[in-house]
């Protein structure tokens, strides 16, 4: 059974228009205007259990709207979706104990009571038995260090410390998918690795399904060997990351601070024939363009080798938002796109044998 199954997934929303002026406002007293935003417009796509699926895109391009379609918080206005055999927004109850949820922006913990009693209060919810419970906090309390954490209340904690309870408090009831949407935004280094490493491990060792959205092109790198991209609700690529990264992004960018006003002349002679191009950042810093096909390290080298004094150095990372905007850019998104919605539409073609029967379940907006 696939863990996720989605076939011509469409989603509307109905906005209330507001004329301008008194008349405006009066009329629309009377007589309510509405303009219709399509968020979601017919997607199909299929992920395995077991998958990491990295589902990224700019602000707006619809990503929320799917997860909450696929976690059954929003009905759709047409199209199928099964997560796990179940259509989320019908079979809510017993679908819920399949599923974990986390949205980085909001929390599902209950701000003034300690930690450990809104794990109860979620044991209960689900419905998980106590001694199971016991096990599973413990373990997951173990593998995230939040020990000494559990009797504080959550709006005393760090936002770091915040996410490692979300998570456990998603993982509490065991499910077998766990949507993530920006799980480490505003995260430092330190615990977006801690985050990383043990959403890798419990892929790895309970076959756990992960849905990520997120804007940093790291947590995707980290965890996720492919990527469906959505651009105003259309799905313009799927595929693996590599491919996505090589045919997209240019290359990186390494920014050098000197100590001295660094002459571009004296760098692009130490960097000659490499193919890369120096441009200046300001006074002290200048910026090293590699593409793809230099070696970091070999250029490195060179620079660090000639003998100008280094204060800092920074490898300037590509984000998804950058590579999203880098296809539209380069012009070649549609062909492209055209493409791979033949790639995903070959796919939903296969998975759709696996779907259930022809009848269209769709609804009206909530
Ligand atoms: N409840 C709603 N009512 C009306 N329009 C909505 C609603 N929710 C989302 N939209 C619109 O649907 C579109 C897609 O929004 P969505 O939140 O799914 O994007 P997103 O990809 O998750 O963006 P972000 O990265 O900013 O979170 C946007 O134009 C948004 O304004």
């Amino acid at each position: 059974m696939l863990a996720i199954d989605v076939h011509d997934l469409r989603k509307q929303f109905k906005v209330q228009k507001n004329r301008e002026g008194l008349t405006g406002a009066l009329k629309d007293l009377f007589k309510r205007e509405y303009n219709e935003i399509t968020a979601v417009k017919d997607i199909s796509f299929q992920i395995p259990q077991g998958e990491i699926c990295g589902y990224i895109g700019e602000n707006g391009a619809g990503k929320s709207t799917t997860i909450k379609m696929l976690t059954g918080i929003l009905v759709p206005t047409s199209g199928h979706i099964k997560v796990n055999g179940y259509v989320p927004f019908k079979e809510r109850e017993k679908f819920v104990k399949e599923i974990g949820v986390v949205f980085g922006q909001r929390s599902q913990l209950w701000w003034d009571i300690g930690v450990i009693e809104s794990f109860q209060l979620l044991r209960k919810v689900y419905r998980v038995p106590e001694a199971e419970f016991r096990k599973r906090l413990d373990e997951l309390v173990e593998r995230l260090q939040l020990g000494e954490l559990l009797n504080r209340p959550v709006r005393k904690l760090s936002l770091g410390q915040r996410m490692r309870c979300e998570l456990v408090a998603s993982l509490l009831h065991n499910p077998s998918i766990l949507f993530l949407d920006e799980p480490t935004i505003g995260l430092d280094i330190v615990v977006k690795t801690e985050i990383r490493d043990f959403l890798m491990k419990i892929n790895r060792e309970q076959g756990t399904t992960i849905l990520l959205t997120t804007h940093d092109l790291q947590d995707i790198e980290a965890l996720c060997s492919r990527v469906v991209m959505l651009d105003d609700g259309r799905i313009i690529y799927d595929g693996g990351l590599d491919e996505l990264k090589s045919r997209w992004s240019k290359g990186r960018e390494i920014h050098f601070q000197f100590a001295e006003p660094p002459q571009l002349d004296d760098l692009r002679q130490l960097t000659e024939g490499l193919g890369v191009t120096w441009t200046q950042e300001n006074e002290l810093v200048a910026a090293m363009f590699l593409p793809h096909a230099v070696n970091v390290s070999d250029a490195l080298a060179r620079v660090v080798g000639g003998g100008g004094s280094i204060r800092d150095i920074k490898i300037v990372e590509t984000n998804t938002d950058e590579i999203v905007r880098e296809i539209y850019q380069s012009g070649s998104a549609s062909s492209e796109a055209t493409r791979k919605l033949g790639h995903v539409a070959a796919n939903a073609g296969t998975a759709g044998q696996a779907a259930t029967g022809g009848k269209k379940e769709s609804a009206d907006n909530e």
